[in-house]
């Protein structure tokens, strides 16, 4: 067995569970501690341990007390360095054992953001978090850092702050200003999903198994945004199997936080981006609710079948919008998931490898490199077969880490078994190859798969304004226009703008006159508009656009607009490239570093 993205001899050994005990510390911005490996051997003669590492201290590594020998290896640019640890002997098949290593973090761990006080909504203390998805857990623990295995884990925190875990909390002790927090996750799951966070937090309950965790400042409005919290887990249950993960909770994040919401099992971490006042952000927390199945039960072998976490994630996603909201409502998240598709499909160019679904990671890329919405709108809808035998993929799965190889056998088994062999014959009509291994957009017509009614009124009113280019008279625009639109029937119609050529200034400032979109607070409108306007060149969308990059550090926002900005005239690379410098340090280090490859520094 070997993982493309891990330095690990995985073929020779395992780990069944890890135990961390860890210490913070603010103002060194580092953790520091061990963590004990529990490890089993796969084959005969196994002499040494090898390691995912990424810029650690490592001070020690004992096994029954006694020291062992290590080394680091020349860092490998995007895998890290593997840490090989001699065994005193060979160990036979099926042995269990334990290594102990004593560590430490350093200033250049890429999985966890240090805030100052000045950079939380409070101001008084400071906070952390980390984003291990996809490699980044071996910047805190030296570890097999592949989703190839799954494993248990505890940890016993001590922080001065209030700490939580992707875990069940099993207790906390308090001397002086520190406290310990001791943590366990009894079901198995990948590294990736190990997550922290400490910090000035308060939580709420939503139900029984829920409550929302963030900083005092904004725990009414998180309560009520996430409300429904419940209501979406019981949809995923009917539609699946059981929850398996005992709560599930919600931390919201400061700002920076670089993604829209990541699954860590118990407790899933979201941008505050979410809170809008309106609800329009759940969609997100359904989606890390299917996770609780899809990527965090059945999980993604490598980083290459990672579309295996997102694909089905989404499918579970828009038929839990369809149950709850309407299916109309779902099809319009599916036209916008096409529209992501083509320019993430845009951006890389229609032949680039990072737009296969199952891409080749075997040169050691960065995963990073090749995150986009093609992992997500693999499985774009699908006939009502497709339900029940995602219900049974769970069932059958689950605890596992799957190839694309394992899921389309299954999809053959169980087709022939429960359909029969016309149905093996419908699926050998489906060309699979072109699926999963070409770049470029699926083999499909969009124009065929969605329900547009929801979209139809975004057209009309995008075409209006597109005709409109010549005219003087545009009476027959007006604040009414967009009143009835949802926030994503907004994103539509903006989006549809954005495919359009450039509308002229004129029309753009009358649009914002009508419309009042730039002073928007709703992020998904406030993105869509400022793209629309960037890629005119607008420039009196320049200071919102500065503005709302430096709130905020969601990539999905943050990367296509200041890409946008560096290539919109009269000084927008200047600003960009300015904006980016001053504001370096507000950004998560992944964010950071993804900025800085799109802006060519
Ligand atoms: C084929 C790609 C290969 C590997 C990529 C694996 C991981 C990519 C890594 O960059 C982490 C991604 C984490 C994503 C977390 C949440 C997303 O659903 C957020 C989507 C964007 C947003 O809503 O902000
Ligand atoms: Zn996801």
């Amino acid at each position: 067995m070997t993982d493309p993205s891990s330095l690990s001899n995985l073929h020779e050994l395992t780990t069944t569970h890890l135990h961390l005990n860890w210490n913070i510390s603010f103002e060194e911005k580092v953790i520091a501690g061990h963590v004990i490996l529990d490890l089993k051997t796969l084959v005969d003669n196994v002499t040494q341990v090898v390691l995912d590492t990424s810029y650690l201290a490592i001070k020690e590594v004992t096994m029954n007390d006694a020291s062992l020998q290590f080394d680091i290896a020349e860092r490998h640019e995007a895998l890290g360095s593997a840490l090989t640890i001699q065994l005193p002997s060979a160990l036979r098949i099926n042995t269990s054992f334990q290594v102990k290593i004593v560590y430490a973090t350093t200033d250049q761990c890429t999985a966890v953001q240090y805030l100052t006080p000045e950079q939380t909504l409070g101001k008084q203390h400071p906070y952390l978090f980390s984003q291990c998805q996809a490699i980044h857990a071996r910047s805190f623990i030296p570890c097999q850092d592949s989703p190839s295995i799954k494993l248990t884990y505890s940890a016993n925190v001590t922080s001065p702050l209030r700490v939580v875990m992707s875990a069940l909390e099993r207790g906390v002790s308090t001397t002086g200003r520190l406290s310990t927090y001791a943590f366990h996750q009894p079901t198995t799951m990948p590294t990736y999903l190990i997550a922290i966070a400490s910090g000035n937090l308060t939580s709420r309950e939503l139900s029984h198994r829920s409550q929302v965790w963030c900083e005092p400042e904004m725990i009414d409005a998180a309560a009520h945004e996430f409300e429904d919290t419940e209501k979406f887990l019981g949809v995923g249950e009917a539609l699946l199997t059981p929850y398996d993960w005992s709560r599930y909770d919600l931390l919201i994040l400061p700002p920076s936080f670089p993604y829209g919401g990541m699954e860590n099992p118990c407790l899933t971490f979201v941008t505050p981006t979410l809170v809008a006042g309106d609800k329009s952000g759940v969609h997100t927390v359904i989606h890390e609710i299917c996770h609780s199945w899809m990527g965090n039960l059945v999980t993604t072998k490598d980083w290459s079948h990672f579309w295996l976490n997102e694909g089905h994630t989404k499918f579970i996603e828009r038929k839990i919008i369809g149950r709850l909201y309407g299916e109309k409502e779902a099809q319009l998240n599916c036209i916008i998931g096409w529209k992501a598709l083509k320019e993430s499909v845009e951006l890389f160019g229609k032949d680039a490898k990072e737009t296969v679904l199952q891409p080749d990671l075997s040169n050691g890329g960065d995963p990073d490199a090749f995150f986009s919405s093609v992992p997500y709108e693999g499985v774009v809808g699908g006939p009502t077969v497709f339900e029940p035998f995602v219900k049974s993929y769970v069932q059958h799965f689950a605890s596992k880490s799957i190839t694309t190889d394992d899921w389309k056998n299954y999809l053959y088994d169980y087709m022939e078994r429960v359909h029969g062999q016309a149905m093996v014959d419908k699926l050998n009509t489906i060309d699979f190859a072109t699926w999963i291994h070409s770049p470029g957009m699926p083999p499909v017509n969009p124009d065929t798969l969605f329900d547009a009614s929801l979209a139809e009124a975004c057209y009309t009113l995008a075409n209006a304004w597109n005709n409109a280019r010549e005219s003087t008279d545009l009476s027959h625009f007006s604040a009414k226009d967009m009143a009835s639109f949802t926030t994503a029937q907004k994103s539509v119609f903006l989006e549809r703008l954005s495919d359009m050529s450039c509308l002229p200034h004129r029309l753009l400032e009358a649009m914002d006159g009508f419309y009042q979109l730039t002073a928007v607070r709703n992020s998904e409108i406030r993105f869509r508009w400022q793209l629309v306007c960037l890629k005119a060149s607008y420039q009196p969308i320049y200071d919102p656009v500065v503005a709302f990059v430096t709130e905020q550090g969601r990539m999905k926002y943050v990367r296509p607009l200041y890409r946008q900005l560096n290539l919109a005239s009269g000084g927008g690379a200047e600003l960009a490239r300015a904006t980016f410098a001053k504001h370096k340090d507000f950004y998560h280090p992944i964010a950071g570093q993804l900025i800085a490859k799109d802006l060519g520094l």
